[in-house]
C-alpha cells in the first residue's frame, strides 16, 4: 500500500491580512481588512463613493502604501517584481490615445520587454501574435487593432483595456470601476467579457463597483465595503435589503469645516 499525501491546497490568488490605510490629514480609508480570494473566482467590491474601494486596489498594486498589513499574491508577498502577475483594468481605460489598439495591448507586456523594443515599437513576435489573438478574443477586428485608440468608442476602449490586462497571463485581475463611464448595455457586455475571459484563463478577478445590479449579475462573491470596513461578504443571493442599506448608508461627512471670509 502506498501512503500518498494529499496534494497541498492551492494558495489563494490574493490574501490580505489586517490591511490598514490612513491618509495624512484624511480618513482611515481601510481599517484592518483581511480576506482571501480563491483562484478563478469573480469577486466584486461593492460600496458607495468614499467607502475605500480604490484605496484597496491601489494598496494591492503599490500605488498607495498601506500603514499596516500584508498582501500576498498566490502565496507570495506582493513586491514590484511580481506586479506582472496582476492585470489592471481602469475606470478611465488607462490607454495611450495616440497609439493603436494593438500597440496599447502590447504595452501591457512592457515589464517583460527590453526598453529598446518598447521605444521602437518592435515587440517580439510572440507578443505581437498574442496581442492579435487577445484583440480578437475581446471582439475587435483587424481594423480596430490598427486604429488609434482616440478613434474608438468607450466600450471598444475598454475591450482594448481588458486585452491589455490579459497579455501577461495574470493570475489576478484588478478592475477599478471598469464600466463607470459606459451605458447600461455596453456595461453588461464588458462585465460579461471580463468574467468569461478571466474564467477561461483561471484568473481571479477583484472588481470594484457601485452598481448593485451589475454586482448581483456577475459576481460569484460580493464584498461590501463601508467606511473602510468589510460589512458584507457572501454570494449575491445573500445580499438582502439589510445588507444593502448597511453598505450604502450615508458616509460620515466628518467635522464641519469653517471657512474664513476675508
Ligand atoms: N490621497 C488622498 N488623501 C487623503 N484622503 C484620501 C486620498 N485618497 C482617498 N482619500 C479618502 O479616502 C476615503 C476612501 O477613498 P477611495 O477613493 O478609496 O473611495 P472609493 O470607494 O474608491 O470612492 P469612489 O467610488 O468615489 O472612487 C475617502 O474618504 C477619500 O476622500
Amino acid at each position: 500500500m502506498t501512503d500518498r499525501l494529499p496534494p497541498a491546497p492551492a494558495s489563494p490568488a490574493l490574501e490580505l491580512t489586517a490591511l490598514t490605510k490612513s491618509y495624512r490629514n484624511g480618513p482611515t480609508a481601510l481599517d484592518d481588512i483581511s480576506l482571501k480570494i480563491e483562484q478563478g473566482s469573480f469577486c466584486v467590491v461593492l460600496g458607495s463613493s468614499g467607502s475605500g474601494k480604490s484605496t484597496l486596489l491601489k494598496c494591492i498594486t503599490g500605488l498607495v502604501t498601506p500603514c499596516r498589513g500584508e498582501i500576498r499574491v498566490k502565496g507570495r508577498p506582493m513586491t514590484r517584481r511580481n506586479l506582472r502577475t496582476i492585470g489592471m483594468v481602469h475606470q478611465d481605460f488607462g490607454l495611450s490615445e495616440r497609439l493603436t489598439s494593438a500597440q496599447n495591448v502590447m504595452a501591457g507586456a512592457a515589464a517583460i520587454t527590453p526598453l529598446w523594443r518598447i521605444l521602437l515599437q518592435a515587440y517580439p513576435l510572440p507578443v505581437q501574435r498574442k496581442a492579435c489573438q487577445l484583440l480578437a478574443r475581446v471582439g475587435l477586428t483587424e481594423a480596430h487593432a490598427n486604429r488609434r485608440v482616440k478613434a474608438l468608442s468607450g466600450g471598444q476602449k475598454q475591450r482594448v483595456g481588458i486585452a491589455r490586462a490579459l497579455i501577461t497571463d495574470p493570475s489576478l485581475i484588478l478592475a477599478d470601476e471598469p464600466v463607470a463611464s459606459l451605458d447600461p448595455r455596453t456595461s453588461a457586455e464588458i462585465m460579461q467579457l471580463l468574467k468569461d475571459a478571466a474564467r477561461e484563463r483561471g484568473a481571479a478577478v477583484l472588481c470594484s463597483l457601485h452598481q448593485i445590479d451589475l454586482a448581483r449579475a456577475y459576481a460569484d462573491r460580493i464584498i461590501g465595503l463601508q467606511g473602510g470596513h468589510i460589512i458584507f461578504d457572501g454570494p449575491p443571493a445573500q445580499l438582502d435589503r439589510a445588507a444593502l442599506s448597511a453598505i450604502f448608508k450615508a458616509e460620515d461627512s466628518g467635522p464641519h469645516l469653517k471657512f474664513a471670509v476675508a
